[in-house]
């Protein structure tokens, strides 16, 4: 757990307020009110296809809610105008599943991606600051000239949290962070998730099937559940809850009548 002793923020970082979104006829998430408060870390759980990427989707922006509103510090996203917004995104890092690292750039290069082409660093800083990121995901100077097919999965996905945390952000989200390692290689990139989001002070958003890493890296688990939010609590909760569709999915028996 990351900041379980932190006080309770009386304003959101960020909030999904009666958030709705369907693709033609089917409805994928609908009146979400999730939100999560400035330097805590909530994990979003939940079944194949109940709508966890969809939730994060709509939160960096990457599609828009049909109905109701995603704030960032209170400010609706949707009404920004294209400098603002620039700006709120650029405060967000992102860990998307299977890093999704260029296979072109070296491993400096997909870390100092956004340094080198949004934010108008010269390659010699953009080059120092991609170290010191990889430094701190325990990554050596032998790697920076690497291509990422030289790399090991478990490598590679330390080289997307690189990437996530360069630019110091306010929200970091994890785009299921543990899918395909092994499960030593996941416990480090776990342990190294939480160093980074205690040691930058941000706001983490992950989505996730595996519980160990959600025990690890959440101050706070929610359960998505047909695009609605069913249970929500602190890991250790999760064990005595009585409600039906997390005992499903402490229990591991997700193939059941809920899971539709
Ligand atoms: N761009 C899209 N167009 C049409 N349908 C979509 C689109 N994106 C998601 N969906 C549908 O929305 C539903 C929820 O998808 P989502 O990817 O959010 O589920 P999930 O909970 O992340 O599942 P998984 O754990 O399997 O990735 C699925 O039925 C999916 O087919």
């Amino acid at each position: 757990m990351i900041g379980a002793s932190s006080p309770p923020s009386p304003s959101p970082r960020l909030a999904w307020s009666g958030v709705a979104k369907s693709f033609g006829a089917r409805t994928v998430i609908r009146g979400l009110d999730l939100s999560v408060a400035a330097g805590r870390s909530l994990v979003i759980m939940g079944g194949s296809g109940q709508g966890k990427s969809v939730t994060l989707k709509l939160a960096l922006g990457l599609m828009t809610p049909d109905a109701g509103r995603i704030l960032v510090d209170g400010e609706d996203l949707a009404l920004l105008d294209g400098k603002a917004r620039r700006a709120a995104f650029s405060r967000m890092g992102v860990l998307f599943q299977g890093a999704a690292l260029f296979d072109s750039l070296t491993v400096w290069e997909n870390v100092a991606f956004r340094l080198l082409n949004a934010d108008g660093f010269g390659r010699s800083e953009a080059r120092a600051r991609a170290s010191e990121a990889l430094g701190r995901v325990r990554l050596g100077p032998e790697v920076a000239d690497l291509y990422p097919s030289q790399l090991s999965g478990g490598m590679q996905k330390r080289v997307g949290l690189a990437r996530a945390v360069v630019t110091a952000p306010r929200l970091l989200f994890f785009d299921e962070p543990t899918t395909g390692l092994d499960p030593i290689a996941a416990a480090a990139i776990n342990d190294l998730i939480v160093d980074q989001v205690r040691g930058l002070g941000c706001t983490a958003i992950s989505i996730t099937h595996d519980l160990t890493s959600a025990r690890t890296i959440g101050d706070e688990i929610a359960m998505l559940h047909q695009g609605q939010i069913v249970w929500r609590g602190p890991p250790a909760a999760l064990d005595e809850s009585p409600d039906p569709y997390v005992r499903q999915f402490v229990d591991g028996r997700l193939d059941g009548p809920m899971s539709a």
